[in-house]
């Protein structure tokens, strides 16, 4: 396959803060990528070194096959994190607008259907909602219908439903050989929408594969939740590992008052063997629910694993939230690491 976007050894630095610390990613036509990690890992960063809007300490960086300087813009679109489009204009006017900065821009109405704001054309940016703001910001990177689109948390501030009009969009996108390179902080958009997720840690990637890959490697077993104020300890009669929760935060993992212990490794066949005794023990419950591993399994698993590296003290990944958690703060595993994706 022949890869469209391309980064090698990329450094950046912002005076004493490292952002990009010899990021490598290589992603083929038609693919969507997804960049996942903490804030600050260097996600933005990295977008803005792949479409050229930040200079490079050091690396080299490809789009079809040239530089981000010198590749045909009229063949890219990019969302920036924080895009301000002028506000007074209406919803078609702005698509309009930066459709004319475009050889054969797309009809704005069109684009408008297209990220499902069809009955909006005619409102001032400033009256939308935020999530329709953001649906508009979106649409503004389409109007030149790219062969390559960068979309920097594409759906941060949209409702459920608007969310899914633009993963339809995206996936669409794809299916008609656009690639995509996505950030985002919402687990379910990359599992849902990546063929490969990326994560990035202290400035380069750690971890990366295609999503069911990840989970297979680190999202740990199937799992039954049992929200109780019982002690772990009080299910020793069960044959599989309790734990309860802990909660991460940045400098280490802290014990959880949480009211919900983790039973592992219990199949979905199970499960009715594991409520049955827990009855035929007397252990009372408010709630239980049984989960397959997914992405925020994976996230949490780097997360714990980093911990330890950076600390030297076992971390944890049972069920803990990734409160100002960095999943890969020092050096992440991966199914690929350190060479280009
Ligand atoms: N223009 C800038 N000037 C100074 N420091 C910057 C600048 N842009 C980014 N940084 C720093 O570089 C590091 C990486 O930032 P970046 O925005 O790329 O992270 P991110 O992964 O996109 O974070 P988030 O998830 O919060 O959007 C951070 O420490 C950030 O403070």
């Amino acid at each position: 396959m022949e890869a469209v976007v391309e980064a090698t050894g990329v450094e950046k630095t912002y005076g004493e803060t490292v952002a990009l610390s010899g990021a490598s990613l290589a992603v083929e036509r038609g693919e969507v990528f997804a960049l996942i990690g903490p804030n600050g890992a260097g996600k933005t960063t990295l977008v803005r070194a792949l479409t050229g809007t930040t200079d490079l300490d050091s690396g080299t960086v490809r789009i079809l096959e040239t530089s981000p300087t010198t590749v045909d813009r009229n063949r890219l679109g990019a969302l920036p994190q924080a895009f301000s489009p002028p506000d007074r204009l209406t919803a078609r006017e702005l698509l309009s607008y930066y459709g004319n900065l475009y050889a054969t821009p797309r009809d704005p109405d069109d684009v408008l259907a297209a990220v499902g704001l069809s009955d909006a054309g005619g409102t001032a940016y400033e009256n939308l909602s935020g999530g329709q703001q953001r649906r508009v910001c979106v649409g503004s990177t389409l109007v030149n219908d790219p062969d390559v689109l960068f979309l920097d948390e594409p759906t941060t501030g949209i409702d459920p439903a608007g969310r899914r009009t633009v993963w339809r969009l995206i996936e669409d996108l794809a299916a008609t050989g656009t690639t995509v390179v996505l950030t985002t902080h919402d687990m379910a958009e990359a599992e849902r929408l990546a063929d490969r997720v990326g994560l990035l840690a202290d400035g380069s990637l750690v971890a990366r594969g295609p999503p069911a890959e990840l989970v297979r490697e680190y999202g740990g077993s199937s799992r039954v939740t049992i929200e109780t104020s019982a002690d772990p300890a009080a299910f020793d009669f069960l044959e599989y590992p309790v734990e309860r929760p802990v909660r991460h935060r940045r400098g280490g993992p802290t014990s959880s008052a949480s009211g919900a212990v983790v039973v592992s490794d219990v199949e979905a066949t199970a499960v009715g063997s594991v409520v049955d005794e827990l009855e035929s023990h007397g252990i009372e419950y408010t709630g239980l629910s049984w989960a397959e591993p997914d992405l925020d399994d994976v996230y949490l698993e780097l997360a714990a694993e980093t911990e330890r590296s950076r600390t030297g003290r076992p971390g944890t990944r049972s069920g803990g939230e990734p409160e100002g958690t960095d999943p890969a703060d020092g050096d992440g595993g991966g199914t690929q690491r350190g060479e280009t994706a």
